[in-house]
């Protein structure tokens, strides 16, 4: 399976923000996405979500060759600020979020199975939602958008405001999900892209291109990352 988006646009009055985004990711990838602030990953996302409608292009999925439009299933957005009903308890959301989708959930687990994925611990998973942590709050949009298993994964900075330990749990858990789907990661930290992701991409000038990281160290590719960033020749 591959996600293709072909000639995104999408500008805000007179700035273009999305000029000409073309790439194909590839199945079982996770992609880091990187750009300056500003650079429009937060309006990509939100044009594939369609939270926002783009001006022209336009994306699908393609198996074995064929195109299909993307549903509402394929897709889960997790947003860098976590939007949870605050007068729900975890519980409460999870049970909720789950009725609603059985349908589309392959292997449905206990909701206390799902808290234990993501180390909710048990006296925290009857709390309304207004008093969880921000990381705690972003833990739960996590899990919820990754009970449904959506073939594709958008991540706007998820891990920024999980403390390390949760983080690199996090982490394993991006990697052993990424079979079979794709999953595109925003982040400002070059060294979670650099750990956790199979390809970098970064968004420049409107435009979509990856960095290529053939022959070179670490510190090479680091290096070759931050000239693209910094708009310079970057090969
Ligand atoms: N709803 C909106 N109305 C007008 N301009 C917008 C809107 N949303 C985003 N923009 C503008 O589009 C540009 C890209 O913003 P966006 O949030 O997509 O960038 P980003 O790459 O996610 O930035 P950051 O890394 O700082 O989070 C910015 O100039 C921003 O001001």
């Amino acid at each position: 399976m591959n996600f293709v988006i072909e000639h995104l646009s999408k500008a805000f009055e007179k700035k273009q923000v999305l000029k000409d985004i073309s790439f194909t990711f590839d199945s079982g990838k996770i992609y880091g996405l990187l750009g300056r602030n500003g650079a429009g990953k937060t309006t990509l996302f939100n044009c594939l979500n369609r939270d926002l409608r783009a001006d022209g292009g336009a994306f699908f999925l393609l198996e074995n060759g064929e195109k299909k439009e993307i549903s509402a299933e394929d897709i889960g957005y997790v947003l860098s600020t976590p939007t949870v009903p605050e007068f729900l308890t975890g519980r409460e959301f999870l049970k909720f979020f789950i009725d609603i989708n059985e349908s589309s959930i392959a292997d449905k687990k206990s909701e206390d199975a799902y808290f234990s994925i993501m180390n909710i611990e048990e006296e925290d998973r009857d709390k309304l939602l207004k008093d969880y942590s921000h990381g705690m709050k972003n833990k739960m949009q996590m899990l919820i958008n990754i009970i449904a298993q959506p073939r594709l994964l958008l991540l706007d900075e998820p891990l920024t405001s999980l403390d390390v330990v949760v983080a690199e749990e996090m982490k394993q858990l991006l990697r052993s999900l990424k079979q079979d789907r794709i999953i595109i990661f925003s982040t400002h930290i070059m060294e979670l892209a650099l750990d956790l992701c199979d390809e970098i991409v970064i968004l420049n000038h409107g435009e979509l291109e990856v960095v290529d990281q053939s022959n070179l160290d670490s510190g090479e590719f680091k290096d070759k990352i931050i000239r693209a960033l910094k708009e310079e020749e970057n090969d």
